[in-house]
């Protein structure tokens, strides 16, 4: 079982608040775990099937619980997590005094500080951005951050692209700080005089707090961040990469349901969806230990070793980029695509991928090309846990150092990843 601590008396205060708006609680209540900050416990025994928290759509703060003379004034458009951020900074005291309860719930400024990597010192979260609001250095001696999140690497340098391509779970920080530095264009358009520190933190609330949300009856946005809700007392879960809570949104209430009985004392996680650790680390500030969804990305070293003909030929086949190796099934078709290129005549790697001819690739020659690409990512872990390690000798401050053995963690699970997909493919 694991070990909690009850949660202070603004949780209980907020509980009630919570029951008194609608919100059904059943057998659970918040609770303080090591390491997680506040989470959600059983309070009893809970069976298969029940319904554990159920929140009213009236409660929730969406778009549409923004009073349209405030959303009125974004004419020239912000994105919906930038508005909600907004509505936080700038909103009504009157119309915001109804969520004080909830507020005094979150987590402070400082504890983002110490998870959140956009936070971090500059030698802690040097990256690729083109968007950073917050100042890096131009030519700190090593990156630090994983390349899923940082898009740089120690021990090469990255060849530029053919062709931009989407990639949903790489370039991490910067597609973060593109997203931040758009909101807040948005929200200076409309009051300049915004408190950079006021509007960052809610930000940073919506960004790790939100659940997807698609007002009923209209189209799900092409982009997810377009579709954000703040869940209040749902946003006590915590996540898990295989949860046991089936979470729905029926068109009136978000339901979370036990899909296994659970132990009195128990914590309930929810799963925030199928995310790398690099995507954790970056969007909510922790990584977990065990994460079925963990992947790394070959695409930089693969590019390296590709020629420009090679690859505009996977750019016309539609195999270039997002090549993954993750902890379930090691490495994807795409990456097996990538090396069968290698060590076929273009003739028959056509035929092959195009579900034509007899000729199948070598699966060993593939093997060992894959195995070739890893033990660069190898190459990096190894250069970056060493120079890691000689930071963490010479650092004095305390909350620096604790980040950097995140980091360490981080680049170990990383070199796992790596070590277990070499030894399946030997
Ligand atoms: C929706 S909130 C969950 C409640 C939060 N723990 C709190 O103290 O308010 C999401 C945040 O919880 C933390 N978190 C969630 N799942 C976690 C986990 N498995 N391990 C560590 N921290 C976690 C992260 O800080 C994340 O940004």
């Amino acid at each position: 079982m694991t070990s909690f601590s009850p949660p202070g008396e603004e949780h209980t205060e907020f509980m009630q608040w919570s029951i008194a708006q609608g919100v059904e609680i059943n057998g659970v209540a918040p609770a303080r775990f090591p390491g997680r900050g506040l989470g959600m416990v059983a309070t009893r025994d809970i069976q298969a099937n029940e319904v554990m928290v159920s929140v009213p759509i009236s409660v929730m703060l969406s778009v549409d619980g923004i009073p349209p003379s405030f959303t009125n004034l974004f004419v020239d458009g912000i994105p919906i997590h930038g508005l909600l951020a907004a509505f936080l900074t700038h909103g009504k005291p009157e119309i915001l005094k109804k969520y004080s309860l909830w507020k005094a719930t979150w987590p402070t400024r400082q504890d983002f500080e110490e998870s959140m990597p956009i936070l971090w010192p500059e030698k802690l979260r040097e990256s690729n951005s083109a968007h950073a609001i917050i100042p890096q250095a131009v030519d700190s001696s090593s990156i630090t951050l994983p390349p899923s999140a940082s898009g740089l690497w120690n021990t090469f340098r990255k060849r530029p692209l053919v062709q931009e391509y989407a990639t949903k779970h790489q370039n991490q920080l910067a597609q973060q700080e593109k997203r931040l530095q758009a909101a807040w264009k948005g929200v200076t358009a409309v009051f300049p005089d915004t408190d950079w520190d006021a509007f960052l933190y809610y930000w940073l609330i919506v960004n790790t707090r939100s659940f997807y949300y698609v007002k009923p009856g209209e189209e799900p946005p092409e982009d997810a961040n377009e579709a954000m809700v703040l869940v209040p007392f749902a946003d006590y879960f915590n996540h898990k990469d295989d949860a046991q809570c089936h979470v729905e949104f029926d068109g009136q209430n978000y339901i979370f349901q036990a899909t296994k009985s659970y132990e009195k004392g128990e914590e309930i996680y929810m799963s925030y969806g199928t995310h790398p650790n690099d995507l954790l680390l970056i969007e909510y500030g922790f990584c977990l230990q065990e994460n079925e969804s963990d992947t790394v990305y070959l695409d930089d070293i693969i590019f390296k070793d590709l020629t420009t003909a090679e690859k505009e030929e996977l750019i016309f086949q539609q195999y270039y980029g997002n090549y993954q190796i993750t902890t379930e099934s090691g490495p994807c078709f795409r990456t097996e695509v990538a090396a069968s290129m290698k060590c076929m005549s273009r003739r028959d790697w056509r035929n092959y991928i195009q579900g034509r001819g007899a000729v199948t690739p070598n699966s060993e020659k593939v093997n060992s090309i894959i195995r070739y690409w890893l033990e660069a990512y190898l190459k990096e872990a190894n250069v970056t846990i060493d120079n890691l390690e000689t930071m963490l000798k010479a650092e004095t401050v305390d909350s620096t150092a604790s980040k950097i053995k995140v980091l360490i963690d981080r680049w170990n699970q990383i070199k796992h990843l790596c070590n277990e997909t070499v030894s399946k493919l030997d």
